[in-house]
């Protein structure tokens, strides 16, 4: 059973988290000191190497199996006239990407990631989260588990990307409802609206938690009332690698929303992910503090699709070739420091 059928089963594994192999760990940090070149010279590239043997489960982590997955879904929300574009451009946008046209499809193919590209019911929006829940019960285990079966055991790393029209109001909801400081704090531009439009957003999120104040701020309840189909399914697919022990290379500010409600939960979710930029997006900077993630690349993308988290691939890439194919000191006759 790869999904979460039962709103329960999602819960379970949510509390029950395997953590990473310490000995693989162990045996990382310890090839790292002999390698040559000074004790902690190459920075954050040791962390990624040390981090990746861990979820491997080997001293020496690789890279040869790594998939990009980019979830579409659409979000009735859209009627309040919170994006700069139409929902129309999310059907759009998978036939871009399956005709290989847009950015994700160029960088996954940069970076060495096969892509998959998921669209949930585009024909079937969510519903306006400003006026009812956005999801049934069964339309989120539905999604969570379409998330999840992208996930296969073995997999070295998986890079979680996601496209839906509206959704940046969806994950600013996401993350007011799980860590609280109000609409306004988690709400920007998105794919471009102007200072009415943002204001727009802040006051159709404040709505809307307003309407679903009294519901459980379960990371379930907050993902059905206030998610959508994609984020819901990047949630879900991030919950069964952690089960898997499969790394995740996060994406943008959408992405790391799936995650607020699950950290809210458990906070020990994010063990095994990695930011892989700080998007543009002004909530996203927040939301990285609050997850305790510190992101590989600030490049000022806005994008989403997992082109900043295919970007970063390239990073990750290069911290496990050092990690497996230089010398150790014994190895080339080079003399060790103090
Ligand atoms: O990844 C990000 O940080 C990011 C920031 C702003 C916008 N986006 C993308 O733009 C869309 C959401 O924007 P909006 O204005 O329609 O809510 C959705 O398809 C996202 O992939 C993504
Ligand atoms: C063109 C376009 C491409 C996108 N990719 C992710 N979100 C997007 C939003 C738009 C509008």
């Amino acid at each position: 059973m790869t999904g979460f059928s039962t709103i329960a089963a999602f819960e379970a594994a949510l509390a029950d988290l395997p953590a990473p192999d310490q000995q693989a760990q162990a045996a990382a940090r310890d090839r790292q000191a002999q390698l040559t070149k000074p004790a902690g010279s190459l920075g954050r590239l040791e962390e990624i190497a040390i981090f990746f043997a861990g979820w491997q489960n080997r001293g020496r982590p690789t890279m040869q199996k790594a998939r990009a997955v980019v979830f579409a879904g659409n979000h009735g929300v859209t009627a309040q006239g919170v994006s700069a574009f139409p929902a129309s451009v999310t059907a759009q946008m998978v036939g871009n990407f399956e005709r290989g046209g847009a950015a994700i499809n160029a960088l996954t193919r940069a970076a060495g990631l096969d892509l998959r590209v998921v669209p949930i019911d585009l024909d079937r929006p969510t519903q306006d989260f400003s006026i009812a829940p956005a999801m049934s019960a069964d339309e989120c285990l539905t999604a969570l588990s379409i998330g999840a079966a992208q996930v296969d055991a073995g997999l070295d790393m998986i890079v979680l990307g996601e496209m839906g029209i509206g959704n940046s109001t969806a994950a600013a909801a996401l993350c007011a409802r799980s860590f609280g400081e109000g609409a306004a704090a988690w709400t920007g531009p998105g794919t471009g609206v102007d200072d009415a439009g943002v204001r727009r957003k802040i006051d159709v999120i404040d709505r809307a938690l307003a309407l679903h104040r009294a519901a459980s701020r379960s990371a379930f309840e907050t993902l059905r009332h206030v998610g959508g189909r994609e984020i819901a399914a990047m949630a879900g697919a991030m919950l069964r690698a952690r089960q898997l022990r499969v790394p995740v290379l996060l994406d943008g500010f959408i992405c790391c929303a799936a995650l607020a409600p699950l950290a809210r939960d458990n906070p020990a979710i994010t063990d095994h992910c990695l930011a892989g930029h700080c998007s543009a997006e002004p909530g996203h900077a927040r939301l990285l503090d609050r997850l305790g993630l510190d992101p590989l690349l600030s490049l000022n993308m806005r994008l989403g699709e997992g082109s900043g988290a295919a970007v970063a691939t390239n990073i990750v890439r290069s911290a496990l070739a050092a990690h497996a194919e230089m010398a150790t000191f014994a190895e080339a006759s080079v003399s060790e420091g103090q």
